[in-house]
């Protein structure tokens, strides 16, 4: 149907989840009206009378991002994070310098090679706070014709005054989100994100049913190895996930838009240390020893480069999706478990992939134990990697994202249907982004590498890709 569904309409379908992805320019207007929403719908005025909001991000177009707020919004206070050092924050400050509303933070990057990934919108209203957790750049081609995720918090009401306790955190969920949130904006040690430390503190979050998972830069060692990166999920699965019993021979999938050096062989990070946080579960401590671990137990969604190619953007997609040369030579076995970016389902397609998605699907491909949207690649530095014998774990990027399991759901929830016909009060439909069963790559299809000309066939605008 061609009406356009207003934002409480699609807000009150995307509950409890709160999942949506991003509406994409070209595709027919049903797949825009069903679980999805742009930048301009999540700053509306629908959802709450606006006093002051915070935009964490990688990429900032600042008079774009003005734009996308509404007229009697953009004089409010906008504190940009940014991880722009150099001739960037110059460029960066430039683009904010006629807007007096906007104060900067830049969020201090001690690992070299480490980025400010994280993606979310602290939005603070007359009547309440919301967290949008996503994960395009503040920038139009991100919302334009690429497929992104949006995790949408409930409003979470503000505390009156008796329910604040001086010392720890009241008005927290059973997730510990509104803990580990503030842990989160703690780590950046930065005098503008205090204030938001405190807006987040004077709020109910007792309604949020996620688990955050988030990466911030360091060494992290004692219990804190287990608060960031695959160590934060190696550790919710172990104590809130899945039966060992129930998940035995599911299969871990992972779907991203850019990958890291991963080392010599599969054993060493994939499957030696990151596959098996993700394999965590309840009782036991992983499913699989890294030596038993089979194309069946991994999967793992790339942009082929034909993907690129018919995709509406066609290969400038491709400018998204930074997969280097260097390291794919490096890591020929990881092409192995690569399947094919396919979206029929919700008309993307064609619309290349920025978000970024994990899951555990049983054999059949038709539940999953849990879902994970996230910021975080590919890559050692997005979910760190361990060091000092297992003892510290190194990360060098700010990641963060959110991580649904069925029991925080369902009363007894052990899985999500991903077939919406076949889902049940007990096994709710959970609105994944890609198709399932997987389409593994053809011996032909080659994963999308950013830094290699393709001149053997035109894209969809009938262009060939010269990089450099
Ligand atoms: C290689 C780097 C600079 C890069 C290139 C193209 C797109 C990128 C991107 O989209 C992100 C991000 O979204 O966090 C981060 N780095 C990206």
């Amino acid at each position: 149907e061609d009406h356009q569904a207003t934002f409480q309409e699609v807000m009150k379908e995307a509950s409890p989840f709160n999942f949506l992805l991003t509406k994409v320019t070209g595709i027919p207007a049903e797949f825009n009206n069903k679980l999805s929403v742009h930048i301009k719908d999540i700053l509306s005025v629908e959802m709450g009378e606006l006093v002051e909001s915070a935009q964490f991000n990688f990429m900032h177009d600042i008079p774009w991002l003005m734009e996308q707020y509404p007229a009697e919004h953009r004089s409010k206070p906008l504190l940009i994070v940014h991880g722009e050092e150099r001739q960037g924050k110059v460029t960066l400050h430039e683009g904010a310098q006629n807007f007096p509303n906007i104060t900067m933070c830049q969020a201090k990057l001690d690992m070299i090679y480490g980025t400010h990934h994280s993606k979310m919108m602290l939005l603070l209203y007359t009547n309440g706070l919301r967290v949008v957790i996503h994960t395009a750049n503040l920038i139009e081609q991100d919302w334009y014709q690429k497929t992104q995720g949006v995790w949408i918090s409930p409003l979470f009401p503000k505390l009156d005054k008796s329910q604040m306790s001086s010392d720890g955190i009241t008005g927290d969920s059973i997730t510990h989100f509104k803990k580990d949130l503030v842990e989160y904006l703690t780590m950046y040690k930065s005098f503008s994100l205090l204030r938001w430390k405190q807006h987040i503190l004077q709020h109910d979050f007792t309604s949020a049913k996620v688990f955050l998972v988030a990466s911030v830069p360091g060494r992290h060692t004692g219990e804190s190895k287990n608060k960031w990166g695959h160590m934060k999920v190696r550790k919710v699965l172990g104590k809130q996930g899945p039966q060992a019993s129930f998940v035995k021979n599911w299969s871990v999938a992972g779907q991203f838009s850019s990958v890291g050096s991963l080392g010599a062989d599969q054993s060493k990070y994939l499957c030696g240390e990151w596959l098996q946080s993700m394999l965590s579960a309840k009782g036991v401590g992983t499913l699989y020893a890294a030596k038993d671990v089979t194309i069946k137990t991994l999967k793992l969604i790339f942009p082929s480069k034909e993907n690129v190619r018919t995709s509406l953007e066609g290969y400038p997609a491709g400018a998204s999706i930074p997969y280097n040369i260097q390291n794919a030579r490096k890591q020929q076995y990881f092409h192995a478990f690569l399947h094919k970016w396919k979206a029929d389902k919700r008309g993307r397609s064609r619309a290349s992939p920025h978000i970024k998605t994990y899951a555990l699907l049983s054999p059949d491909s038709k539940n999953a134990a849990w879902f994970m949207v996230t910021s975080a690649n590919m890559s050692k530095a997005a979910w760190g990697t361990l060091e000092k014998n297992g003892n510290q774990l190194m990360i060098r990027s700010y990641e963060i994202g959110v991580m649904f399991l069925p029991e925080y759901f369902v009363d007894g929830g052990e899985q999500f249907s991903l077939v919406e016909d076949q889902s049940t009060e007990a096994t709710p439909y959970f609105p994944i982004p890609w198709d399932v069963p997987l389409e593994p790559y053809t011996k032909a299809d080659r994963p999308w590498v950013w830094d290699i000309p393709y001149t053997d066939k035109p894209d969809s605008h009938g262009n060939a890709w010269i990089p450099g």
